[in-house]
């Protein structure tokens, strides 16, 4: 990793989801956007009512020339700033604030403490990782609306699916939605027929779920890619074969210390640009509906830049 570069910072945007956290990170944001104005920072608020118009907004505003974009909310919202931010050299400053905070935590950015991570943000050191983004078979960004880019873990399994139906209901919040879906689906699922295109490389497969890890969790602290590199320029791309519910529901409480991938059933791969299909499948990214497969990706190096704590431990 190379060390974190400071930035000269004067103006920057803030763009606030008001239903993270279970609708905590309104009043959080409010407390973000006084430390960043007391720090002698001018802040453009671009929160919205929608997220379609928040991530339009923060759009414009890197556009605009703004010294860098913060976000607050979960990991929802941190693909939000991805995808305004990456490919350009506006950094991202995350204010952990959501119920899954996976991509904050994993680079070592302060989650759940609004003074901490304000203090990141006036610190103003930028730190270049890899981000992915979806390509057409030209290698062009795109096709599609919506997000384009992801920086933690894209999933297109049995994941993909539990995402699908918690998403389609407006309650429970927070994680109870994701347990009754898993509940809901689990006994239904059947083992999926994927080809993988890995760098070319075509992979015939069976599987019953598939994560493609630009970082190494989702989901609230779950490691499905344990060993994935902000900085490699490589996707890890975890398949798990075929198994019954029960191994499944066995092998399952180890991925919250990312040792459930010693399990026979388990391959990983490495790729920078992967070719993902098979029937049926809408894929996550970040947590966010991406959208149905087939769909090619790729890495893009250092294409983002995260404000860091100038010492990262
Ligand atoms: N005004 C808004 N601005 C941004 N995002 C919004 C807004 N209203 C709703 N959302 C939704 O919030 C979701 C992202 O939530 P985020 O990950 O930031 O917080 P969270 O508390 O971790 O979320 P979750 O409830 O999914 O665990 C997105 O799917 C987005 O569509």
């Amino acid at each position: 990793m190379t060390a974190p570069t400071p930035v000269g910072q004067r103006r920057v945007a803030i763009a606030v989801n008001p239903t993270a956290g279970k609708g905590r990170a309104r009043a959080l944001g409010v407390r973000t956007g006084e430390l960043l104005l007391a720090a002698g920072i001018e802040v453009l608020d671009v929160t919205s009512e929608s997220a379609a118009e928040a991530a339009d907004r923060a759009a414009s505003a890197v556009a605009s020339g703004i010294d860098a974009l913060v976000v607050v909310g979960g990991d929802g919202m941190v693909n939000l700033g991805v995808n305004a931010c990456a490919g350009t050299d506006t950094p991202l400053g995350i204010v952990a604030a959501g119920t899954g905070n996976d991509i904050a935590g994993s680079l070592g950015l302060p989650v759940h403490d609004i003074p901490a991570a304000v203090q990141t943000i006036t610190g103003a050191h930028v730190r270049r990782i890899d981000a992915a983004r979806r390509v057409d078979a030209a290698g062009q960004l795109g096709p599609g609306d919506g997000p384009q880019w992801f920086a933690g873990v894209l999933c297109g399994g049995f994941d993909a699916v539990v995402n699908e139906r918690a998403n389609g209901w407006a309650w429970p919040r927070g994680k109870m939605r994701y347990n009754l879906a898993i509940a809901r689906e689990l006994p239904l699922f059947k083992p999926l027929k994927y080809e993988i295109e890995l760098d070319g490389e075509l992979w015939n497969t069976e599987a019953m779920l598939v994560a493609l890890g630009n970082g190494p969790s989702y989901g609230g602290g779950m490691h499905i890619t344990p060993d994935a590199d902000y900085d490699d320029g490589l996707l890890d791309v975890l398949v798990v074969g075929p198994i019954s519910v029960l191994e499944l529901l066995k092998v399952f409480p180890k991925v919250f210390k990312g040792t459930h991938t010693s399990h026979p059933a388990v391959t990983i791969k490495r790729a920078r640009r992967v070719r993902l299909n098979t029937d049926g499948i809408v894929a996550y990214a970040d947590g966010e509906r991406f959208g149905p497969l087939p769909m090619e990706l790729e890495v893009v190096p250092r294409s983002l830049g995260v404000l860091v704590p100038s010492v990262v431990a």
